[in-house]
């Protein structure tokens, strides 16, 4: 526990470069983000320089939210070299459900690079393995019980997963983290689920267990959500004290604040 929660001081001292392939609604705020962490961001869509620059990079994010064939490319040849040089590669499915090209396209993408965590919402997730659900546009409509989707999720993609919401579970199908940190108002900004993907890739950069990488990177950003709403109460000015707490947030405050369980499978199972 203790470690999960001072994961944020290996991400300040490494300094993780980020290779980021990602959608233009949310880029200048992904990058911001990944500055205020400590982390550092590069966005590369072009099929020319995509692998070369995730060779250069500590960890990579596919995020298909405004997707393009040609973009499409470029993330499976940048997931290709990262795959070769062994740096994580966090998947963000945005609006997997919402067309059939959107899902074709992320089973594509699955299907051609060794992904290391899915990052979605609990329709996302659960559609990307075939559940049932529905989205609108690039959100979901509620979705009932997100252990039962993530670890459905993890079983059928052999991948673990990240279901976020009200609150997140994070699963490889033997051991499951629950994070009920956040704030409602990350919901009233448009990008917070997408950069959470990157600064869960900046935490797999820094920490080498997966599931206390993406604990560390979604228990640490639920925190500084709920400082940043302890400072403004709607969505122009949240968005920026969320900056702000994302720079500020240290591991005794994570501490202090985080509300995580942890349980094996066995448990979860014989509930
Ligand atoms: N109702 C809520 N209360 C608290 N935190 C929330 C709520 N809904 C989402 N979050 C948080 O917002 C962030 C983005 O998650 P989510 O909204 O599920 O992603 P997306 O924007 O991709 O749909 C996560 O940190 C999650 O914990
Ligand atoms: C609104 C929108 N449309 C296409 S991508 C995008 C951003 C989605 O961001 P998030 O999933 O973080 O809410
Ligand atoms: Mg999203």
């Amino acid at each position: 526990m203790s470690e999960i929660t001072s994961l944020v001081n290996k991400v300040r001292e490494k300094q993780p470069l980020v290779h980021n392939i990602t959608n233009q609604v949310v880029i200048n705020y992904t990058a911001n983000g990944l500055y205020a962490i400590g982390a550092a961001p590069v966005m590369a869509n072009a099929v020319e320089e995509a692998a070369d620059m995730a060779n250069n990079a500590d960890a990579l994010l596919l995020n298909i939210g405004t997707l393009t064939t040609v973009q499409v490319d470029a993330m499976i040849l940048a997931g290709k070299a990262a795959n070769q040089k062994g740096i994580p590669v966090v998947f963000d499915p945005v609006g997997v459900g919402a067309t059939p090209y959107r899902s074709a396209m992320a089973k594509k993408i699955l299907d051609n690079v060794q992904v290391s965590v899915v990052r979605g919402n609990a329709a996302e997730v659960g559609l990307l393995a075939g559940l049932k659900a529905v989205m609108r546009g690039v959100d979901a409509e509620a979705q009932g019980d997100h252990q039962a989707v993530a670890l459905q999720a993890t079983k059928q993609l052999g991948i673990p997963v990240i279901v976020t919401g009200e609150h997140d579970v994070i699963t490889d199908g033997s051991k499951v983290f629950v994070i009920e940190n956040g704030h409602p108002l990350l919901t009233k900004v448009t990008g917070t689920g997408c950069l959470l993907s990157s600064v869960v890739a900046a935490f797999l950069a820094a920490h080498e267990n997966v599931l206390e990488a993406c604990a560390g990177a979604v228990g640490f950003y639920g925190v500084a959500a709920e400082v940043a709403a302890s400072h403004t109460s709607a969505p122009g000015t949240f968005q920026v004290a969320f900056l702000d707490a994302l720079y500020h947030v240290n591991s005794d405050v994570v501490t202090d604040t985080i509300k995580l369980t942890e349980r094996f499978i066995e448990e979860v199972e014989t509930k």
